[in-house]
């Protein structure tokens, strides 16, 4: 390919003193920079990206994005070298971003809540392409569908996202449904992407160790409506949940249109009725006053939701209303979201599920139980170098609305795993604790009667458990299969 070259001008970017540079590239890290690169030299949480500029230069780097703060770190420059200095330089380093690369999907859409995200971005993906689109989802599970990559955050930096965006572009693909992360809206990560239509799922506890504050951890979530979102867009809200109606008025305020999804009567998009078997679910939803029946292979009412958002936004983007809801009985789950994993020989089920959360353990559970005649049984950590607070708060979800408990490991990280676990049973005391998760998977599969079943909650489509620096191969979906297998001889 070609050497690219772009000047500041055409990135939307203004040096001091009206200076201009050659640039051939783009760089948030320092160990990035090659000759002609532009440095992003951001405040970090460890350090200032601006204590690298010494060594950023050295590699020939020709102009500094940064703060008032980072311009004071910097010093003085040489005359060869532009210094930007941006009150937010993470949105000026995102718009840079997207005109560097300069192409995307056409359609895109983006999700934010504390929990489904990534169910919704793969529901609308599934949509897009059983209406014959090319699309992909990006997220948590990294970029699937029409073209596939893998990804390490949930909402990647802008420099990665628009090169994935370009790619994907390049190669077809014309629809994308993305995750928007309280911590990617914070940082600006998706600032420079077009968004046609947005959605707002729900908003719970998570990440309070990031954020701060609920407070600063629903503004973060209202950047998608009150920043990224375009005025002429789709704002799509889950009115069921507490924070729907607040999120509804933002979005009202910054004049986007507004597709309302929930359960009560006047919703744009109603859950009029749900009815649940072993397999799945009849769903009766209404879209604007006019009943579509549609019978989903899901586990779980809230499933229903994740579906009417991810319908929303397609609908939002532009689809025709009679064709999204004639395709929606095509759905299929999604990875290590209420995963049928394995059953037992005496009929018990096996599920794996992402609950990782307070609010997400009492969903996972409650939905589970119209579809279970027997008991329920729960396995389940909190991970370790993230928000303390919810340990206790998981615990008492899960005593609440199980009636076994296994509480196990789930990505110590640096933390002591006997501390997490004992910080999670201050508030379910009576629970078995397993430190290993295999054993406790093989111990909660082990108590399985007729008719019960068993959540191993909290890894979803992981495939390691982190303990210190190492990440030791672990899958609950396999592991859930060997017990079974150990437990009822079938190999
Ligand atoms: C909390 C957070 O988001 N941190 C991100 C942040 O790190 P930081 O602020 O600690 O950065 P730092 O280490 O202090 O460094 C400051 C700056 O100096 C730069 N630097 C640093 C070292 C060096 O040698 N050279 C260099 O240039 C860094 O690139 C950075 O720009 O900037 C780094 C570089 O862009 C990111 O890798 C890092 O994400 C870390 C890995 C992370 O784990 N983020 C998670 C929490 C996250 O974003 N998660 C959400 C999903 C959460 C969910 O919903 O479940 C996600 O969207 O993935
Ligand atoms: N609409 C919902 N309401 C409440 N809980 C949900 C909902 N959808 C999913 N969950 C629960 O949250 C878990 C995570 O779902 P999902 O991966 O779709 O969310 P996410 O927002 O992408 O999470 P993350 O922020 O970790 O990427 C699921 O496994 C399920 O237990
Ligand atoms: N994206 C989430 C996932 C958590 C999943 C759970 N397995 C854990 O490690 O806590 C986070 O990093 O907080
Ligand atoms: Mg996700």
């Amino acid at each position: 390919m070609a050497e690219r070259v772009a000047t500041l001008a055409q990135l939307g970017l203004t040096a001091k003193a009206g200076r201009e540079a050659r640039i051939t590239g783009l760089a948030v890290d320092s160990r990035a920079v090659r000759p002609g690169y532009l440095f992003a030299a951001l405040a970090g949480s460890k350090s200032h990206g601006a204590d690298y500029i010494p060594s950023v230069l050295s590699q020939g780097a020709v102009a500094i994005l940064t703060d008032a703060e980072g311009a004071r770190r910097a010093g003085d420059l040489p005359e060869s070298v532009a210094l930007i200095v941006a009150e937010e330089p993470r949105a000026a380093l995102a718009m840079a971003a997207s005109l560097w690369f300069g192409a995307q999907p056409q359609t895109m859409v983006a999700v934010t809540g504390t929990n489904g995200k990534t169910s919704v971005a793969t529901f609308a993906r599934q949509i897009w392409v059983a209406l014959g689109h090319a699309a992909i989802n990006i997220g948590t599970t990294g970029v699937e569908g029409a073209w596939a990559a893998p990804s390490a955050h949930t909402t990647p930096d802008p420099i990665t996202l628009h090169a994935m965006l370009a790619d994907a572009a390049a190669a077809g693909v014309t629809h994308a449904a993305m995750e928007a992360s309280s911590h990617g809206l914070d940082q600006f990560r998706l600032d420079g992407v077009r968004l046609r239509a947005a959605g707002f799922t729900n908003f719970t506890q998570d990440h309070l160790d990031y954020h701060g504050t609920f407070e600063a951890y629903f503004a973060a979530k209202a950047g998608l409506f009150d920043r990224v979102l375009p005025p002429e867009a789709a704002a799509v809200i889950n009115m069921n949940d507490p924070k729907g109606a607040e999120m509804a008025r933002i979005a009202e305020a910054h004049g986007q249109r507004l597709i309302t999804v929930g359960h009560d009567a006047g919703c744009d998009l109603q859950i009029a009725g749900q009815r649940f078997d072993a397999t799945g679910q009849d769903v009766r939803y209404l879209w604007q006053g006019k009943p579509r029946q549609v019978r989903l292979d899901l586990i779980g009412g809230f499933q229903a939701e994740n579906v009417a958002m991810a319908a929303g936004l397609v609908i939002g983007a532009g689809a025709a209303p009679a064709d999204v809801f004639r395709v929606l009985p095509q759905l299929s789950g999604v990875r290590g979201r209420m995963q049928l994993a394995a059953t037992r020989s005496n009929g018990a089920s096996v599920f794996v599920d992402y609950a990782h959360t307070p609010d997400a353990i009492a969903t996972a559970l409650k939905a589970l139980r119209p579809h279970v005649m027997g008991r329920l049984i729960v396995v389940f950590g909190a991970g370790g170098d993230r928000d303390r607070t919810k340990r206790p708060l998981m615990g008492a979800a899960a005593r609440e609305h199980a009636d076994v408990l296994f509480v196990t490991d789930d990505n110590p990280r640096s933390e002591d795993p006997a501390a997490i676990r004992a910080e999670i049973m201050q508030a379910c005391p009576d629970a078995n604790e397993v430190g290993d998760r295999a054993e406790a998977i093989l111990r909660g599969v082990d108590a399985l009667q007729p008719g019960d079943a068993l959540l191993v909650a909290g890894k979803g489509h992981e495939s390691g458990q982190i303990i210190k620096g190492d990440v030791f191969p672990f899958d609950d979906v396999e592991q859930a299969s060997i017990a079974v297998a150990a437990l009822d001889g079938v190999i």
